[in-house]
């Protein structure tokens, strides 16, 4: 029967974390990731004290709302098509991405923990271009103002790589990638998706090549940009049209 047929996707849940988070490799060809690295636009980035940043198609509202504006053609073919075949934003709001976050980091720079927060469905879809960077994910057991954050699990993203989370990990974990020039100590016992990795060979220590032991691998940084795919809870299409906003920062 149908229904009894084990779902896809679990082949792609990350088994030793919280529910949920999906690491699917090779996402996407190195023709496609090229070809997303230079429509980028060069002109739109807002620089931060460790990355540099775009918010497309527009930065949101104090509001949390968005300003209803399509994304650019090179964000939705071929990623977004695919997320619809895999059905990652079937149960948000808009079905469907309508606001991506673009990354930049260069060796030595990450982001700080921090909850990608209410003014989104739960669901990030993270495609990762350019190098592998670690992502930490730490689990909180109670609201993160109560208790301290405990259990950190790492996460690496390699090029071309799609992490998905879902809630209630969504929820329930913040998320930072470190501000380091190498990511050390690669191996399967400190790496939640080592058995997913697409390349892990790539990652392991010389003398480990299958990542269970020895000294453990590094990482070595190279910029990397990730493409973070939301969909946004409040769209306002009544400011966009009437004040003619909801244009790219
Ligand atoms: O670059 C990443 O993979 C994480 C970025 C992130 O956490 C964010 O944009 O909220
Ligand atoms: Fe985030």
């Amino acid at each position: 029967m149908a229904s009894s047929a084990p779902d896809p996707r679990l082949a792609f849940r990350i088994p030793s974390l919280p529910p949920s988070f999906y690491y699917i490799p090779s996402f996407i060809s190195p023709e496609e990731e090229a070809s997303l690295l230079s429509k980028i636009p060069p002109n739109r980035w807002t620089n931060l004290t460790h990355r540099r940043l775009q918010a497309v198609a527009s930065t949101l509202t104090k509001s949390n709302t968005l300003l209803a504006a399509p994304l650019p053609s090179y964000l939705l073919d071929p990623i977004v098509t695919r997320f619809t075949t895999l059905g990652i934003f079937a149960h948000t709001p808009h079905k469907a991405p309508n606001h991506v976050l673009v990354n930049e980091y260069k060796p030595g720079e990450g982001i700080m923990a921090h909850e990608d927060g209410p003014a989104y469905a739960p669901v990030v879809a993270t495609v990762s271009l350019g190098g592998a960077v670690m992502l930490e994910s730490a689990v909180n057991p109670a609201p993160i103002h109560i208790a301290p954050l405990y259990t950190t699990h790492r996460i690496l993203c390699e090029p071309r790589s799609l992490l998905v989370t879902l809630a209630p990990a969504y929820i329930n974990t913040m998320h930072c990638v470190p501000a380091v020039t190498h990511d050390v100590d690669l191996r399967r016992a400190t790496v939640a998706n080592w058995d997913l990795l697409g390349e892990a060979w790539r990652y392991a220590a010389a003398d480990d090549v299958d990542g269970s032991g020895g000294s453990g691998g590094t990482n070595v940084r190279t910029t990397r940009v990730s493409l973070t795919y939301r969909d946004v809870l409040k769209v306002s299409n009544a400011a966009s049209r009437v004040l003619g906003l909801g244009g790219r920062r």
